[in-house]
């Protein structure tokens, strides 16, 4: 296993085979192979993904799967899904599809079936949400609750806040939910001040309680219940959510108030744990079962359907191939729906913190490109912005288009009309538009090269009825899955993060010297001191003035 992936037969072939479909043209591809756009699809867990317009053939897809085996990606997937050490720097389990494996399931982990503390946990965030819902929860002054907080960052936020987005039909009238990321004090202001803190709840939500940032907005949130309910308000106010119980405990809130997870789960994998509860409380307990089962038919599929069916392994080998062979190294999430417009953040933590290593999982340095970088924004909104670079740029950059047959608003027309542009642009990203199309048109010699798109930009459709709770499940489970395929190849860690801890460790470092004004203390390069310097220069100087905001 420990193997460069650089060295193995499949990836010499798939080096050796690339050239041939850089040279090839997509308009070509299905002119001779007519039905293509049939053969080069799968579907499962409600998802269908048509993948013919990657600059793929079947000797491709051959070679692909080939490099799965000889990566040893099936023994993998099962080592994940069984409870294995897969993160091997951290030691870890990576036991993220245990939180929604179905009530009898058994899954070890350290010799332990974690499968019934998950579903004890779900009780009782299924109570609370209800009574929440229902009005019997009340806040201290005995006020029903019609505002929740949720306060956390990275994997404790980004797929809440998506979720809620995505699921705004789904959301129960007059309970409306806000986030707190940012240690910005502006984000906690503009979180609270238009709503009464009698009717407000607090979800706290760190796996590891010590985030200075969520450490930081909790305190702001404290403050503001105290402030305005008294110091014993503070039970009624506040949930929270973490595997680190003496860290709630130390901050004020009570266990009955605390819904913990476990080490196993990394943050960007946790939306349906006890981090989903802000979910949980919008959409009601049913929908949030319903998005359950959508992970879990999405996990069973990933499990289950052969390789050249199954919907993430051939999403994970496509990325690999445009990253990797063709040099498509980012990757565009282009969801047509207004309520996925938050799905580009949620990926790029999923894909960038997962994969975005250059060492492999035994600390070997990796000579092979890593992870794709991920952005994004929803059609049609982002045509009239970035797709110029994506139709006639100097870069090939891989594309995911979302949508859904069924609109959510009751504007059909819209629907149709947005549909009509998801289509349009794939098939524009795929085939283009030649000079000799430009001519027959009559369009003038000058400005032809300048209207020739030159198309053969790879492109995958992700279909589905709805966007409902399930098919979010599905649609989450298959990138988290096609980012685990990705990382499997490549031979990283994808459940670690030690990148992000320098520049925290740093900002402690600073802030002492921030909060006390202190100047001149030359522990940091002549570039960052002279930053800290003009800061704190103006800083001092608005204080001393009397200008401070
Ligand atoms: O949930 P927390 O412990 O507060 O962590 C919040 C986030 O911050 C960390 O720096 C990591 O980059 C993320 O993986 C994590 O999701």
């Amino acid at each position: 296993m420990n193997y460069p992936v650089t060295e193995l037969s499949s990836w010499h072939a798939l080096a050796n085979h690339a050239p041939i479909l850089k040279k090839s043209v997509l308009r070509d591809l299905f002119f001779d192979y007519p039905e293509r756009g049939h053969w080069f699809a799968a579907h499962g867990a409600g998802l269908y993904l048509d993948y013919s317009k990657n600059a793929v053939n079947e000797e491709t897809i051959r070679l692909l799967i080939q490099l799965a085996e000889e990566r040893f990606l099936p023994q993998r997937r099962a080592a994940m899904f069984s409870g294995e050490i897969v993160n091997l720097s951290e030691e870890r389990a990576a036991l993220h599809t245990a939180l929604r494996a179905p009530r009898d399931a058994m899954i070890l982990a350290e010799g332990r079936n974690v499968v019934p503390g998950i579903h004890a946990m779900l009780d009782r965030m299924r109570e609370f949400s209800e009574q929440v819902r229902n009005g019997t929860w009340t806040g201290a002054s005995g006020k029903p609750i019609r505002h929740i907080v949720h306060i956390g960052i990275g994997g404790s936020y980004l797929g809440p806040e998506m979720a809620y987005q995505a699921l705004r039909s789904f959301r129960q009238k007059g309970l409306d939910v806000r986030f707190v990321a940012n240690v910005d004090g502006a984000a906690f202001i503009e979180a609270t001040e238009t709503i009464d803190p009698a009717e407000t709840l607090f979800i706290v939500c760190s796996e590891t309680f010590t985030t200075p940032e969520t450490m930081a907005n909790a305190r702001a949130a404290r403050q503001w219940i105290v402030t305005a309910l008294g110091e014993q308000a503070v039970s009624r106010h506040f949930v929270a959510m973490s595997t680190n119980a003496d860290a709630i405990r130390e901050f004020g809130i009570a266990s009955e108030q605390t819904f913990g997870f476990w080490n196993w789960v990394g943050g960007r994998y946790s939306m349906e744990s006890a981090i989903g509860l802000s979910t949980m409380i919008a959409i009601g307990p049913a929908h949030f079962e319903q998005l359950l089962q959508g992970f879990r038919a999405m996990d069973e599929h990933f499990l289950h359907a052969p390789m050249e069916e199954n919907l993430p392994i051939l999403m994970g080998l496509l990325s690999i191939w445009n990253n990797n062979f063709l040099g498509a190294d980012t990757l565009a999430i282009l969801p047509y729906a207004h309520e996925l417009r938050r799905l580009p953040a949620y990926l790029q933590q999923l894909h960038m913190e997962s994969n975005g290593k250059c060492v492999g999982e035994h600390g070997e340095s990796l000579t092979h490109q890593t992870c794709p970088i991920v952005w994004g924004e929803p059609g049609t909104d982002a045509q009239h912005s970035f797709y110029q670079l994506l139709h006639q740029g100097t870069r090939q950059i891989a594309c995911d288009l979302i949508g859904f047959c069924e609109p959510l608003s009751g504007l059909a027309e819209h629907h149709d009309q947005l549909m009509a542009n998801l289509f349009a642009q794939a098939e524009a990203l795929a085939f283009g538009k030649s000079a000799e199309d430009l001519r027959t048109e009559g369009v003038s010699e000058k400005t032809i090269p300048h209207q020739v798109c030159p198309g053969n930009r790879s492109s995958n459709v992700i279909l589905a009825e709805a966007l409902t709770p399930y098919t979010l499940g599905s649609l989450v489970a298959l990138y988290e899955h096609s980012v685990f395929v990705q990382g499997a190849i490549w031979g990283v860690d994808s459940f670690d993060q030690w990148g992000v801890q320098l520049g925290k460790a740093l900002a402690q470092r600073i802030l002492p010297a921030l909060s006390a004004n202190k100047m001149n203390f030359n522990l940091h390069d002549s570039s960052t001191q002279g930053l800290l310097n003009r800061y704190l220069r103006h800083k001092m100087s608005t204080v001393e003035s009397g200008e401070e905001r």
